[in-house]
C-alpha cells in the first residue's frame, strides 16, 4: 500500500518573465517500508522535492497525499533528516534531541524519556558525546544527532535531503550502514534524495532519476535487488551491481546531454524599473544622512 504519494505535481516559483517551472509533472508512490532513492541533478529541485513531501511547501497543481490524504502541513509522522544539520548551537547532543522528543512525546514520563533519547543517540554511536554541544563537535557527529533526532521521533516516513554529502567518503560509509540498519530494524519507509548513484544503489530498493530542471520530472524507477545488508567492497565485484550502474548512469547521461542540446538559452532578466541618476529615496536629506546616488 502506497504510504506517500505524489501525483501529477508541479512546483514553480516566482511571477511574471521571472517564474521558473522547477518540477512538472512529478507522479511518484512510495510503498511501506520501502527505501526510495531519488538521483538527481544538481539544482534540479530536489530539496523542492522533500520540502513537498514533507509539507513546508505545496505544488502549483497535483496533490501530495499521506495515507491517502492531502498534507496540510509539517507532522511527526515524518522525520526530515537535512543536509545541514540544522542543530541548535546553544543546546548539547542530549538536548538537541530532547527538543525534538519533548515535542512529539509530551506525555512521556522524564524516566522513560530519558532512556528513550539515549538509546538514539546510543543508536549513532555518540553515547560519550552526549552532553558536548554543536560546536565541540566534527560534521560527521553533527550529521549523527541529527540522524538521532529524527528517528528519536520515531516517525513513519524518514525525510533525507542529501543527509550525507557533506561528510568525508569514511563517514558517510559508515552513516550510510547506520541509517540503513536502523530503517530495516525499525521498519520505517524512507525517501533519500541524493546525487550519488552508488550510494542509492547501496541503500535504496528502487533509484528514481530526477531529469535535469528546469520542468524536472521523475523518470523511470531501477529496481536495486541486490540482497541485504550490502558491503560497498563486496558489490564492487558484482556483475549484477555494475550493469545496474551502468543502465543508471547511461540514462543520466542521456537526459543530461538531451537538456543541454533543447535549453532555450533566454535569460530571464529582472523585473526592474529604470530609474534616473539621483537621490534614491525621496524626502528631506538630514544634515547626518549619507545621499547614496548610482
Ligand atoms: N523559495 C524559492 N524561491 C525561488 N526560487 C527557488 C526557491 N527554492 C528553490 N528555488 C529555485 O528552484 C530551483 C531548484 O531548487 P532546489 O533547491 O529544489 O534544487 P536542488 O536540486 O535541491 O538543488 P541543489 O542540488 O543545489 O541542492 C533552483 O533554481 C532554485 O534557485
Amino acid at each position: 500500500m502506497a504510504i506517500i504519494e505524489l501525483k501529477n505535481v508541479s512546483k514553480s516559483y516566482g511571477t511574471g518573465a521571472a517564474r521558473v517551472e522547477v518540477l512538472a509533472d512529478i507522479n511518484l508512490s512510495v510503498q511501506e517500508g520501502e527505501f526510495v532513492a531519488i538521483v538527481g541533478f544538481s539544482g534540479s529541485g530536489k530539496t523542492s522535492l522533500i520540502n513537498l513531501l514533507n509539507g513546508l511547501q505545496f505544488p502549483d497543481s497535483g496533490e501530495v497525499l499521506l495515507h491517502g490524504l492531502p498534507v496540510t502541513g509539517p507532522g511527526p509522522d515524518r522525520g526530515v533528516i537535512f543536509q545541514n544539520y540544522s542543530l541548535l548551537p546553544w543546546l548539547s547532543v542530549y538536548n538537541n534531541v530532547k527538543l525534538a522528543v519533548d515535542e512529539v512525546f509530551p506525555k512521556m514520563s522524564s524516566n522513560e524519556k530519558s532512556h528513550h533519547i539515549k538509546k538514539y543517540i546510543g543508536m549513532v554511536n555518540l553515547t560519550p558525546a552526549m552532553d558536548k554541544f554543536p560546536k565541540e563537535l566534527s560534521g560527521g557527529m553533527r550529521q549523527r544527532v541529527s540522524v538521532a533526532r529524527a528517528l528519536a521521533m520515531n516517525p513513519e516516513i524518514l525525510l533525507m535531503d542529501e543527509p550525507l554529502s557533506a561528510l568525508d567518503a569514511l563517514t558517510r560509509g559508515s552513516l550510510q550502514e547506520e541509517i540503513v540498519r536502523i530503517w530495516s530494524h525499525d521498519q520505517k519507509t524512507a525517501v533519500l534524495i541524493t546525487n550519488d548513484v552508488d550510494e542509492g544503489i547501496l541503500m535504496a530498493d528502487r533509484i528514481i532519476p530526477l531529469t535535469p530542471g528546469p520542468k524536472a520530472t521523475l523518470g523511470p524507477a531501477f529496481a536495486i535487488d541486490i540482497e541485504r545488508p550490502r558491503d560497498l567492497s563486496a558489490i564492487n565485484q558484482n556483475d549484477h551491481y555494475k550493469k545496474l550502474r551502468n543502465e543508471i548512469m547511461e540514462y543520466l547521461i542521456e537526459v543530461g546531454a538531451n537538456r543541454k542540446k533543447s535549453h532555450d538559452q533566454r535569460y530571464i532578466l529582472p523585473d526592474l524599473k529604470p530609474v534616473m541618476p539621483g537621490r534614491v529615496f525621496p524626502g528631506i536629506k538630514r544634515k547626518s544622512e549619507k545621499v547614496k546616488y548610482f
